[in-house]
């Protein structure tokens, strides 16, 4: 009988205890054939070998169903390492999504805006004759509506073709004094290397009692945002003209490829040219019914801003969805 507790130490498994089971305990197991002997035995050894075969049965079927317990929380312990998650494992094949660049640079945009105390307005997109011409010193059959290219609809609706109207209207639902950027998409019956029927802008425009408001301030204001945006660039200011501004001037940086020294992108003047602004003309004041103020603003695009900002040659890259590129703007 030895052999099989020497049987149940060494089992490795619950099935090898399961296979012991059933070869002692079974019908045709070890202690169904040495009853069976005892029946053959003389009257008076009988008792004897029955207390001593049923001492065994008890005694084995103790040492088994402890070393059965043990085997099974081993085998519980050994199957939940196995499965075990190691939760701060660091993976690398996480596919997290990003900011598209266009809106990662409106944001950020906004952000220094809105650092400089301006509120942030956004406007319909179908616009009307009056806020996104008229009322901006472009009267009817301006040679400047023409050079809009404008999507038409109906009856003087259309698609705005920058994001004045929001500060138009703006203007005719408040009192100055004025603070705010209107970022947002834009539109224009154009389309070639360099320029898609949509893009997204950020206007400016700050109105307040007549005087209050200078050229150098304009200055100073673009001056910084430009340093928060590019870094470490030149700026530089250059006459220009639109009609609802008066003076009216574009902006320059020194060319964020070349450093300013010249190359294909600045077209060797080491100038790159990111924005307009001026003084609001009265005739726009007039239009929106301010009087006794004066005021500034500007309008940049975004995906021109984006482009310098990530070194992006090609302007339709923005709006192909190509995940190998956007992929890396994670
Ligand atoms: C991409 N945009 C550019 O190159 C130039 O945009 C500009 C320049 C100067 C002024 C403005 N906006 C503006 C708005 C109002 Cl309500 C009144 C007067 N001006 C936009």
């Amino acid at each position: 009988m030895k052999e099989w507790y020497d049987a149940i130490k060494e089992a490795q498994s619950v099935e090898r205890i399961e296979e012991i089971r059933i070869a002692v305990f079974g019908k045709k197991g070890v202690l169904a054939a040495e009853f069976a002997k005892m029946k053959s035995a003389p009257d008076e050894e009988k008792s004897k070998i029955a207390q001593e075969l049923n001492t065994h049965k008890t005694a084995l079927m103790n040492e088994l169903q402890q070393r059965k317990t043990i085997l099974q929380t081993l085998e519980l312990e050994a199957h939940m390492k196995a499965e075990a998650i190691d939760v701060s494992m660091y993976s690398t094949n996480s596919e997290s999504g990003a900011l598209h660049p266009v809106m990662e640079t409106m944001d950020r945009i906004v952000e220094y805006f809105s650092s400089m105390n301006f509120a942030v307005k956004t406007g319909n997109m179908v616009e009307d004759d009056f806020n996104n011409f008229e009322a901006l010193n472009l009267p009817k059959y301006h040679p400047a509506r023409d050079m809009q290219d404008t999507f038409y609809f109906r009856d003087e609706m259309l698609l705005r073709t920058h994001t004045s109207p929001v500060q138009i209207r703006t203007m005719m639902n408040s009192k100055p004094p004025i603070r705010m950027i209107a970022p947002g998409a834009v539109f224009r019956r154009d389309y070639d290397i360099t320029h898609t029927p949509m893009f997204h802008q950020v206007e400016g425009l700050l109105v307040d009692e007549e005087g209050k408001v200078s050229f150098a301030n304009l200055k100073f204001i673009l001056e910084d945002f430009l340093k928060y945006m590019f870094g470490d660039v030149d700026v530089r200011f250059r006459p220009s003209f639109f009609p609802f501004t008066e003076p009216s001037a574009e902006v320059d940086i020194s060319c964020v490829f070349c450093k300013g020294k010249g190359c294909r992108v600045c077209s060797k003047t080491g100038w790159l040219e990111v924005l307009g602004c001026g003084i609001v003309d009265p005739n726009v004041f007039e239009a929106v019914k301010y009087e006794n103020v004066s005021g500034y603003a500007f309008g940049l695009g975004v995906e021109r801003f984006a482009m310098l900002i990530h070194h992006i040659g090609d302007l339709r890259s923005l709006f192909e969805g190509d995940i190998k590129l956007l992929e890396q703007f994670q």
